[in-house]
């Protein structure tokens, strides 16, 4: 993202102001930030669902303005799935859609996807008859079908119960070092940044970032080192809402 402005209609204030960052290729690059503070803004940019003011978002150096199968987008609500197609039906219609190509059968390419969430036995399940943590696998599972360049996340997790949220969240991070992900995750919760990323951006009220931190504790926040850099970072973002 290069100095990106962003706001709801012409006469309304920007909401992210002049940001500009880099996420590397097999990087989880994490959003945290006050509630009204931009993150899913920023976001939908990233996807392309949401126009910049001014600025630039480019991908692997080219221009990326309407939404596109290279970026794929796992959202927090359970009814993002098609109710009406199966899990696995809902996994190969967006590879279809996507007109994404690879080795073997759309269908056999959805199954395998299904199985690196551990979902093979629900795939001819509809959405409907699936829990919450289900169906978030199934979203995600459709999202790494299409095998897009960047994944990205807006608190996939905060409607779940914590058991399933933790076991989701090392779903995530498993799949993000195995395949190399490149992901950008939104997330009210510090300690699921630090789980998770590689890097974390703080945003201010303002649109900004405070900062942008190295996180040497991914996958280990519950080691002494990382608790007390998810409180640095706690500390951080208390004092950004002032
Ligand atoms: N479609 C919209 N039209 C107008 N304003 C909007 C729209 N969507 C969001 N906003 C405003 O943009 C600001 C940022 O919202 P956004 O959802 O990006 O924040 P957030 O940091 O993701 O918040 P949360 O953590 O609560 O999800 C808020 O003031 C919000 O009211």
């Amino acid at each position: 993202m290069r100095n990106a402005s962003i706001a709801y209609g012409p006469k309304n204030p920007v909401i992210v102001n002049n940001v500009s960052f880099d996420v590397d290729q097999g990087e989880a690059f994490i959003l945290i930030g006050r509630s009204g503070c931009g993150k899913s803004t920023l976001l939908r940019s990233l996807a392309g669902f949401q126009e910049l003011r001014s600025g630039q978002i480019l991908l692997d150096g080219k221009k990326a303005t309407a939404p596109g199968p290279d970026r794929m987008m796992v959202f927090q609500n359970f009814d993002q799935l098609l109710p009406w197609r199966t899990a696995v039906q809902n996994v190969e219609f967006a590879i279809k859609k996507a007109g994404s190509k690879g080795a073997g059968s759309v269908r056999q390419r959805a199954l395998d996807a299904l199985q690196m969430v551990h979902l093979s036995a629900a795939a001819d399940k509809f959405p409907s008859q699936l829990s919450g943590g289900m169906q978030q696998r199934v979203a995600i599972a459709r999202a790494l079908a299409v095998r897009p360049r960047i994944v990205l996340m807006d608190e996939p997790f905060g409607a779940l119960d914590a058991m399933t949220r933790a076991s989701l969240q090392a779903e995530v991070l498993r799949l993000q070092r195995e395949m190399n992900m490149t992901l950008v995750f939104v997330t009210h919760s510090i300690e699921e940044a630090v789980y998770l990323g590689d890097r974390i951006g703080l945003m201010t009220p303002q649109g900004v970032f405070e900062g942008i931190y190295t996180n040497a504790f991914q996958g280990r926040v519950d080691s002494p080192e990382g608790t007390e850099f998810a409180g640095e970072l706690r500390t951080k973002l208390e004092a950004s809402a002032v």
